[in-house]
């Protein structure tokens, strides 16, 4: 953990190199900053040949960064010991597959902590469960929450469209030690400081579990509602009868959340509400553009959780079974379970 807490400086590491991942990658590269990035496919080759690239949302370059400060690999073992934290940004139905590559990087950075920046609320159970299952130590992993609106928009460009910052914290039960929390603090200090990416530290397991839920709110129901309704979210919001469903969803997410112990404030499902409803026109969500790319997406992870959570903790959820049923055929195709066609259309 030395490394973690000297001169706020660390070895980070990143794995997956979708929006969040490259964004971060970027930032802190770009800032001299020494960070390895876990990439595969077209995206390992195109930031292997031409650098990260970080543009805005004219297309104009913001910066683009490769060796010294960022190296590239696809596969964890190529990775230089000594990491003192590692974000796992990739999709929600991906975590389950990539914890051989978190395994295989703690087996070279035991100490690293390892900070998820995915969607959902159980990305860190998900991790921790495969660590664990594989005969490995979880206590490094801690909660994580990705709050910008980024986006790859060819292999190797990320686009920086809204920069609004992360979070980090403790979330499992057992309490970190001091020298993560230590850690903890010094990557909310490099972020901030160093790769100019806002983060706030999230002191303890209750409020991280807090802040999660809070973020899905917003991003669990409108990312597959607004696909469903093939409408942004200002649409949405602007029009009595979706905004009816968009408060019947965040009603379920809050009652299924609280009943198992989430503390959520009260007027939470206002304060989401308000907060969707001054979304810039055009705005989806990333499973919103998963959905109608025809892509897998967070689906299952979205709609799918609140269910099954609902259905264990006796919470009626109609509103997302319904939306999770409506999506549910195309989630099938994109996952290449199933395929059908749609005559006349
Ligand atoms: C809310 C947002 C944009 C934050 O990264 C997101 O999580 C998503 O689009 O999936």
């Amino acid at each position: 953990m030395a490394e973690a807490q000297g001169q706020g400086r660390m070895h980070v590491a990143v794995l997956g190199a979708g929006g969040i991942g490259c964004w971060l990658a970027a930032r802190l590269a770009l800032a001299g900053q020494r960070t390895s990035l876990l990439a595969r496919g077209a995206s390992l080759a195109a930031i292997r040949e031409h650098g990260l690239r970080a543009a805005a949302v004219d297309g104009s370059t913001i910066g683009t960064c490769g060796a010294p400060a960022l190296s590239v690999h696809g596969a964890a073992e190529e990775v230089d010991a000594g990491v003192g934290v590692l974000f796992v940004a990739v999709k929600t139905h991906q975590l389950a597959a990539c914890v051989p590559q978190v395994a295989a990087l703690l087996r070279r950075s035991p100490s690293a902590l390892v900070v998820p920046m995915a969607n959902g609320v159980d990305a860190h159970d998900v991790i921790a469960r495969g660590l664990e299952e594989s005969g490995g130590s979880a206590d490094g992993v801690m909660g994580g929450i990705a709050r910008s609106v980024v986006y790859i928009s060819h292999s190797g460009t990320v686009v920086l469209e809204r920069e609004l910052g992360v979070a980090v914290g403790p979330i499992r039960a057992c309490a970190p030690t001091c020298a993560q929390l230590d850690a903890l603090r010094a990557v909310s200090r490099l972020l901030t400081d160093v790769a100019r990416v806002s983060c706030e530290l999230i002191e303890t397991a209750d409020a991280m579990r807090t802040a999660l839920w809070t973020k899905f709110l917003v991003t669990g129901c409108l990312g597959p509602f607004s696909a469903a309704a093939r409408a942004p979210v200002d649409v949405l919001m602007s029009t009595a009868e979706t905004t009816a469903v968009v408060r019947a969803l965040m009603e379920e997410m809050r009652d299924v959340g609280a009943a198992g112990g989430v503390r959520m404030p009260d007027g939470a499902v206002e304060d989401a509400l308000a907060i969707c409803a001054r979304s810039p026109p055009g705005t989806t969500f990333s499973t919103t553009r998963d959905v109608l790319g025809g892509r897998p997406s967070e689906l299952l992870e979205f709609c799918g959780v609140v269910v099954r959570l609902g259905r264990e903790r006796g919470v009626p959820t109609p509103s997302h079974a319904q939306l999770l049923a409506t999506l549910l055929p195309q989630e099938r195709v994109a996952r290449g379970e199933l395929a059908y066609e749609l005559r006349g259309v």
